[in-house]
Formats: C-alpha cells, sequence, structure tokens
C-alpha cells in the first residue's frame, strides 16, 4: 500500500513537472516575441488575427544606447488605448516607411537644413487642433491657411513634403495620409541629426479644415516667460519633463537674427543685453546680427531692432557645434541659450533641475526625447471615418 501511495506521488510530481515547464516555455516564447520582434515579413498570413508587434531594422547609425530601448518605448506606450495602429501600411503600402526614409536621406544628404525644417513642422502641425497635416494646406476660398498665421511665417519645407508625398503616391495612390507623412519624416530627421530613433504609431488621416487663428493664439511665441510656456505645453498634455526634452529640438536649424536681437541690444528697452545671456555669447552674435534703426515689427514684439531686411540673416542653433541633445542643455547652463524661451528654462526649479538632469545624462535625455516626440506624433490625430487621404498635401482632396 505504502508502496503504491509513493508511486502515486512520484507521478503527480512528474505531471506537475511537466505542466510547469510547457507552462514557462509558452511564457518565455510570448515574451521573446515582444521583446524582440520577427522583421517584417510581407509574405506571412495576413488573415491572422494575431500581430506580434513589428520594429523596423534601424534606418542610421543608431547609437547602442537606445537599440536596447526600442521595443521598450513601445511597451511603455502600450498600455495607452490608441486609435492608431503600429506599421498601419504593413498591407496597403508597406513600403510607406522605407519610401520615406529613403527620400528623407537623400534629400538631407543635399540639403542638410532638410531634417531642421521637418522637425519644426511636425510641432507646428500637431499643438493646433493635432496632427491632422492642417499646417500644410494653402490659402483657398474655404481654406484660411496656417500658413499666413504670424507664428508660422518662417516655417519651411513643404516643398520636401510634396517629394515625398509624390514618391507615396507612385507606389500606392490614395493611401498614405500626409499627416504620417510628416509624422515620420520627423522621426527620420531627428535619427539623422544624431538624436534617437522611436517607433511611431501610423494611420492618421488628414484634416479638410485649418486652423489659422487657433495657429496663432496656440503656437508660443519666442517672447514667452517660463510661466507661460508652462502653460501653453501642459494645455496640450505635456508635463515639466516633457516640455524641457522637446526643447532640444532646438539642438538643430537656424535662427533668425529677428527672434532674439532685443537680446543682444535692447532687452526690455533697456539698451542693454539680456542679463540672463552669457557675456561673452554677446559680442560673438553681434558680429552675425547688427544693430540698425527701430523699427518695431508684428512678429517680434517686443525687439525694437530692425527687421526689414530683404533677406534676414540667421546662425545656427548649434552655433558651438554641438550634436543633437545634451549640448543644447549645457548651453542653457552656461547661459548661452539663443532664444529668450530657452533661456527661461532655467528660470524656474523644476524646468532648471531636468536642464541638470539632461545636461549630465545622455541616455535619459534620449529616452525622455524619444517618448516626448511619439506623444507629440499622436496629439488629437483623425483616424477612418473621419479626415480623409490628401492625394497632394497643400490641397483637400
Ligand atoms: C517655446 C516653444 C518654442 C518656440 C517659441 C520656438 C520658436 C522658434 C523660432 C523663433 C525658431 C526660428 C525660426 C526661424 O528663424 O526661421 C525656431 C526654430 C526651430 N524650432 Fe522652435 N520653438 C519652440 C519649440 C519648438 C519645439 C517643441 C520644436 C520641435 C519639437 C521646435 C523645433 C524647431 C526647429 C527644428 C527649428 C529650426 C527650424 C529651421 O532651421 O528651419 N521648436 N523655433
Amino acid at each position: 500500500m505504502a508502496i503504491c501511495s509513493r508511486i502515486w506521488n512520484f507521478v503527480i510530481f512528474l505531471l506537475s513537472l511537466y505542466i510547469y515547464l510547457e507552462f514557462a516555455k509558452q511564457h518565455k516564447l510570448v515574451m521573446k516575441e515582444k521583446l524582440f520582434p520577427e522583421p517584417p515579413n510581407n509574405s506571412r498570413d495576413n488573415s491572422s488575427e494575431f500581430r506580434p508587434l513589428k520594429i523596423p531594422p534601424p534606418p542610421f547609425p543608431i547609437r547602442p544606447i537606445f537599440l536596447s530601448a526600442k521595443s521598450q518605448l513601445l511597451e511603455e506606450t502600450d498600455h495607452l488605448s490608441h486609435p492608431l495602429d503600429y506599421d498601419f501600411y504593413r498591407h496597403s503600402c508597406p513600403k510607406a516607411e522605407r519610401i520615406v526614409r529613403t527620400v528623407v536621406q537623400h534629400l538631407h544628404r543635399v540639403r542638410p537644413d532638410v531634417a531642421p525644417a521637418l522637425l519644426r513642422l511636425i510641432f507646428h502641425d500637431c499643438f493646433v487642433q493635432g496632427c491632422d497635416a492642417s499646417v500644410l494646406l494653402d490659402p483657398s476660398d474655404e481654406i484660411d491657411s496656417e500658413k499666413e498665421s504670424l507664428p508660422n511665417l518662417t516655417l519651411r519645407g513643404f516643398d520636401l513634403i510634396d517629394i515625398i508625398k509624390s514618391k507615396l503616391e507612385e507606389e500606392c495612390p490614395g493611401i498614405v495620409s500626409c499627416a504620417d507623412v510628416l509624422v515620420l519624416a520627423a522621426r527620420d530627421s531627428v535619427a539623422l541629426s544624431g538624436g534617437p530613433f522611436y517607433p511611431v504609431y501610423t494611420g492618421r488621416r488628414d484634416s479638410v479644415a485649418a486652423y489659422s487663428n487657433l495657429a496663432r493664439d496656440v503656437l508660443p511665441s519666442p517672447h514667452d516667460n517660463i510661466s507661460l510656456l508652462l502653460h501653453t505645453f501642459a494645455s496640450r498634455g505635456f508635463d515639466e519633463k516633457e516640455t524641457v526634452s522637446l526643447f532640444a529640438a532646438h539642438s538643430i536649424g537656424v535662427i533668425r537674427c529677428k527672434f532674439f536681437k532685443d537680446r543682444l541690444y535692447d532687452f526690455n528697452r533697456s539698451q542693454e543685453p539680456d542679463p540672463s545671456m552669457d557675456p561673452e555669447l554677446v559680442p560673438l552674435l553681434r558680429t552675425k546680427c547688427h544693430k540698425r534703426r527701430s523699427v518695431s515689427s508684428p512678429e517680434s514684439q517686443p525687439c525694437s531692432c530692425d527687421f526689414s531686411t530683404e533677406e534676414e540673416p540667421g546662425i545656427l542653433m548649434n552655433h558651438e557645434g554641438s550634436a543633437f541633445g545634451t549640448q543644447y542643455y549645457h548651453s542653457i547652463l552656461q547661459g548661452r541659450g539663443i532664444l529668450y524661451t530657452d533661456q527661461q528654462l532655467m528660470a524656474a526649479e523644476a524646468t532648471g533641475n531636468w536642464v541638470r538632469a539632461y545636461a549630465a545624462d545622455a541616455f535619459l535625455f534620449r529616452r525622455d526625447f524619444a517618448l516626448t516626440m511619439m506623444k507629440l506624433s499622436d496629439l488629437r490625430v483623425l483616424t477612418a471615418p473621419t479626415g480623409q487621404i490628401r492625394f497632394s498635401c497643400s490641397k483637400v482632396a
């Protein structure tokens, strides 16, 4: 009897062990699938309900620090219910993301000013009524174009979006939205500029309207103080940390003198430079931005400098030859932010602490910047059945 009971216990033990091992194997596989997804494979059965996350191979040399964090970024945002899809065009236009990347890469090779232009466009689109490509619409009888509103007068890159879109139309007409083109092109521009590569969801649709007055009201002015800036970004769902991380977009691009000349010559009508600017930077910037007769310009209030030049000069944002990211924050710490709004990050304790944190920790910055760009790219998107897919990005279809 005792022997029988021992054999029975042994059988139960073996059975439990088997069940445990099977469970562990299954669980590990699922984890593996999530963390190391298979590369996109178009020959897969499309009808399958189960679609593992597919992350495209990195398009540009990416610092190894970010590779391990890439799938983690998707997981971190996974819990949010999402109106968009990862790799939305995998069946309808499988080459879409590759086409955007190739064209941006090509344009970047011949015109290095491409990346900042495209990065700025997404901010000016997404902040105003969401990422719906409304900023791209030309004026017409029905369209009160955002392009003509004050904060957008110096936007560039509309022609670049048209080039990318026309390549997509050749491959799959009427499929890929201009809103997705903007988001993908900005993502690739960041990576090309030495910033982090981040995954983006797709499936946005384009607006049938533009919001010129809203653009004028909600886009920040280069003369806003820190309280107003934080208020503006909070109204779009960004906290202090996210706001500080987004500002690193000013690591690249050009900034025209008219936006900061008051800081060099006549800050707050004091006839003196801005005391928050490094005194050694002032003469350096003055050699590029000359004081001329006083003429006020609505775009630049409250500066009293001359902006009526035919070709307004500007200086490179990364005037210290810096790479994307932490160097921007080092400049701010040294009082070398060019825009008043950039330097305002040091005017509040919370934002100042984030500037210090990002200056000290490149990994932290790259991770946070990637997450914030993903958030910016998903602001109030339009999905079917609302919106439309435009054929030409500057016109309603
Ligand atoms: C307080 C918020 C911001 C203000 C007041 C601001 C203002 C400006 C101004 C005045 C310029 C110079 C434009 C010119 O001279 O043509 C500029 C350039 C730029 N901004 Fe911002 N910006 C802000 C935030 C952002 C954000 C959040 C992003 C992106 C995520 C961004 C991306 C850029 C880029 C990439 C450029 C360079 C554009 C180029 O070279 O054409 N900015 N910004």
